[in-house]
């Protein structure tokens, strides 16, 4: 290792996407590895619309490991980033630099600290899995900066560790999340199923219902429902191992109608498992209810489903669209009853892949105060409106893994002092 003396900052900065589960992860059979009681199955969502940038920097000046999150420091104290940063260290290799002149031995990492700097480009703790997005590019950005060797699906076997959902995070595309049966966990891994070229028709709408911190964690939701839920037992032995085979098959056919029922399903069975719970977990409110029955409506109004709707551990809802087209009408379906607060432009309201809003002829606020009734309400009562329910929309498609930024400016800290920028 170079001399103490030696001010070198040595750093890789790397981007790694969210993703939203089809078939649900709630439950654990073993709290501190994180072994989940069934397998699941994710969709990643585009990076360029939500993701999470991490530099991590080592260097001899570095007294003890420290991470700032969106700009503010937190503690690494917590049992699970510990985990992780405990097995990548144990798997770190030489590393050589040598335009900068740094040697790192293998055996120098036990003594290394590391600086780590994160940042989210969408709201933190509010149902968007931050958590995934988060410990799944601590990992890999670490086991860069490391040289660590090993393929992704031991890395998610790693990051599985810091948050259960952040395994699938190490895949772009279709992903499945296998519960292993080894009591260690090095079973319990991520693979992909199809990148994101597989199914490329598909877009994503979200509802950003409440950006606000959510009551219950999931992982004290999930405790809690292994803890006194029967449901939860049929779903993990019953209901979810034939799922899991009929989602593979519908992404493996792109045959949408059953990946909506099976998602819609699964999303509807993990909120009344939720329900089940003493006391029961309310992460849904009226608005994700609603959003619910204009998408269940409209479907059998079709005939054929046209949009899949999932929701996690809050009340945002994440709508998927069979293709582009479907994406407009939904659109114009979603801001005819949940049109933004008066002053709020509608570029602000809808943010993401915008093109969408475009083709849809979405212009302005105009547009959308023009909108007529979706015609799948048939009764003459006058269609109602909720305006400001939904804080903002985010368009956006199934997307890449994880990938490293050689462009140093991207980096979240400053190359000289290993301090943010
Ligand atoms: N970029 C990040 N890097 C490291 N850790 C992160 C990052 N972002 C979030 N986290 C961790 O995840 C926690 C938030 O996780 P939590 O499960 O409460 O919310 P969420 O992941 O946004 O929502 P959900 O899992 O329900 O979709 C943060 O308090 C922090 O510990
Ligand atoms: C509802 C979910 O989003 C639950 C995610 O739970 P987390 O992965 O956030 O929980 P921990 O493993 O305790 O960190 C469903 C899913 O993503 O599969």
């Amino acid at each position: 290792m170079a001399d103490e003396s030696q001010k070198w900052v040595l750093m890789v900065t790397a981007q790694t996407p969210t993703n939203i589960a089809v078939i649900k992860y709630w439950g654990k059979r073993d709290e501190t590895l994180i072994l989940p009681v069934n397998d699941s199955i994710s969709v990643t969502l585009d990076p360029e619309h939500l993701c999470t940038t991490t530099t991590v920097a080592v260097s001899p000046s570095f007294d003890k490991d420290r991470m700032w999150l969106n700009g503010k420091e937190i503690s690494l104290s917590g049992g699970r980033f510990q985990s992780c940063l405990r097995e990548i260290r144990c798997r770190a290799g030489d590393v050589e630099d040598e335009k900068k002149g740094i040697k790192i031995a293998k055996k120098d990492w036990e003594k290394l600290h590391v600086h780590i700097a994160s940042y989210n480009n969408f709201p933190t703790a509010a149902g968007l899995a931050s958590s995934a997005a988060g410990l799944a590019c601590l990992v890999f950005s670490l086991a860069k900066l490391m040289n660590v060797k090993e393929d992704h699906g031991k890395l998610s076997a790693i990051a599985r560790q810091g948050s259960g959902s952040a395994c699938r995070s190490l895949y772009g595309g279709f992903v499945k999340w296998i519960m292993g049966k080894d009591e260690k966990g090095s079973d319990s891994i991520a693979v992909q199923l199809a990148d994101e070229k597989h199914w490329d028709d598909l877009v994503i709408v979200i509802a950003v219902v409440s950006s606000r911190q959510k009551e219950t964690s999931s992982t004290t939701g999930m405790r809690e429902t292994v803890e006194t839920s029967m449901l939860l037992q049929h779903r993990a032995k019953e209901v979810v191992p034939k799922r899991i085979l009929q989602m593979e098959e519908a992404i493996r056919n792109r045959d949408f109608a059953s990946f909506a029922h099976l998602t819609c399903a699964d999303s509807n069975q993990f909120h009344a498992v939720c329900l089940d719970t003493c006391p029961p977990i309310f992460y849904m409110n009226d608005t994700s209810h609603r959003i619910i029955s204009i998408v269940e409506k409209w479907n059998r109004s079709e005939g054929t489903p046209q949009v899949a709707y999932t929701f996690d551990a809050g009340p945002n809802a994440v709508m998927i669209a069979r293709n582009r087209k479907v994406a407009g009408v939904l659109l114009q379906k979603l801001l005819f009853y949940f049109p933004p607060q008066p002053d709020t432009d509608l570029n602000s309201y809808v943010i993401g892949d915008k093109s969408i809003l475009k083709d849809a002829g979405l212009e302005g606020m105009k547009d959308v105060e023009a909108l007529p009734p979706p015609p799948e309400i048939k009764d003459n009562i006058p269609a109602q409106k909720y305006k400001g329910d939904v804080s903002y929309f985010i368009c956006t498609r199934p997307g890449k893994g994880p990938v490293l930024l050689s462009d140093e400016s991207q980096a979240l800290l400053n190359p000289e002092s290993g301090l943010p920028k």
